[in-house]
């Protein structure tokens, strides 16, 4: 076999490990297992990474269909999304934007075709992805689902916040107490009825009511991570919901960088960077190994 291409990228210094294997040759399942994802991520062994991106066509995947049923056709192109622990998640906002991206630039999509957005697969279901006029990418995420209320303990303290679908699963909690000031080395504990399938912790301090917070953020899979787009979606949310208003844009600092989050009843579209650091290849010797 030849040694596969890889990239290395990022959305707001959320990083991924990007794989090219637009006929599913190269990454089945059974090559990309927990083990794989898992080392590839190391970052003292591996390349390093929150997370790795498997660029594939739907086709190619076998529980597209599942997940993204008569649109299967329409999503030519599909998100294979692993956190760093080797666990799939339904959807990953940082990390598809930077899927546009390399999409482009390994010339598998042409530029112009993405200016009205492009229908991507993901096991959240399919999101349109476009060119920002102003720079980046906006991802159109579908409406945020609250679905109850909860705590989480974080570094010795309880934070109460809204439980929030986006996909995936997130509680996104305000609070009063500085955020850079918390310690997230350890995982949050949760309520595991409300949070079944384990869940994505925000920390939000409001700088400008319903208009600009900022966030901290430990991420299921993966632990405290720079930049989460799903959870910039539930804190934007969040924030509006606190002033008793379900619209309006949000800009969301997240320690790596800047989003900016557009809230509506139907849906939420988040805009962001996303950035290609370097390209090459996995060594043979490595792989082996
Ligand atoms: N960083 C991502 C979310 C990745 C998935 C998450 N850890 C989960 O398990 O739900 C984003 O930018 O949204």
């Amino acid at each position: 076999m030849t040694t596969p291409r890889v990239l290395i990228g990022h959305g707001t210094e959320n990083d991924f490990v990007v794989l090219p294997d637009p006929d599913g040759t190269t990454w089945p399942e059974r090559r990309l297992d927990e083990a794989m994802v898992r080392r590839l991520c190391d970052r003292r062994a591996g390349l390093g990474a929150d997370g790795v991106l498997r660029v594939v066509r739907s086709v190619h995947v076998p529980d597209a269909a599942d997940v993204l049923g008569g649109d299967l056709d329409a999503c030519e192109w599909f998100m294979d999304h692993r956190n760093a622990d080797g666990s799939h998640a339904e959807m990953c906002g940082n990390g598809i934007r930077l899927f546009l991206h390399v999409l482009v630039t390994e010339g598998l999509l042409d530029r112009s075709t993405c200016e009205a957005g492009v229908l991507v697969g993901t096991r959240g279901g399919p999101r349109r992805v476009g060119v920002a006029s102003g720079g980046g990418y906006w991802v159109d995420m579908g409406p945020a689902r609250e679905f109850g209320a909860g705590e989480a303990r974080v570094g010795g303290r309880d934070f109460r916040g809204r439980a929030v679908s986006m996909g995936n699963p997130h509680l996104a909690a305000l609070t009063d107490v500085d955020v850079d000031t918390l310690d997230l080395t350890r995982a949050p504990s949760f309520d595991t009825d409300l949070f079944p399938d384990g869940v994505n912790v925000e920390l939000i301090n409001v700088v400008e009511p319903g208009a600009h917070i900022r966030l901290r953020v430990f991420e299921r899979g993966v632990g405290e991570t720079r930049s989460c787009g799903t959870g910039a979606c539930a804190a934007a949310y969040a924030a509006l919901a606190a002033e008793d208003r379900s619209e309006g844009t949000v800009v969301v600092d997240v320690p790596g960088g800047r989003l900016s989050v557009q809230v509506t009843p139907g849906t939420t579209v988040l805009t962001g960077p996303a950035v290609v650091v370097a390209a090459g290849e996995l060594c043979a010797e490595w792989l082996d190994a």
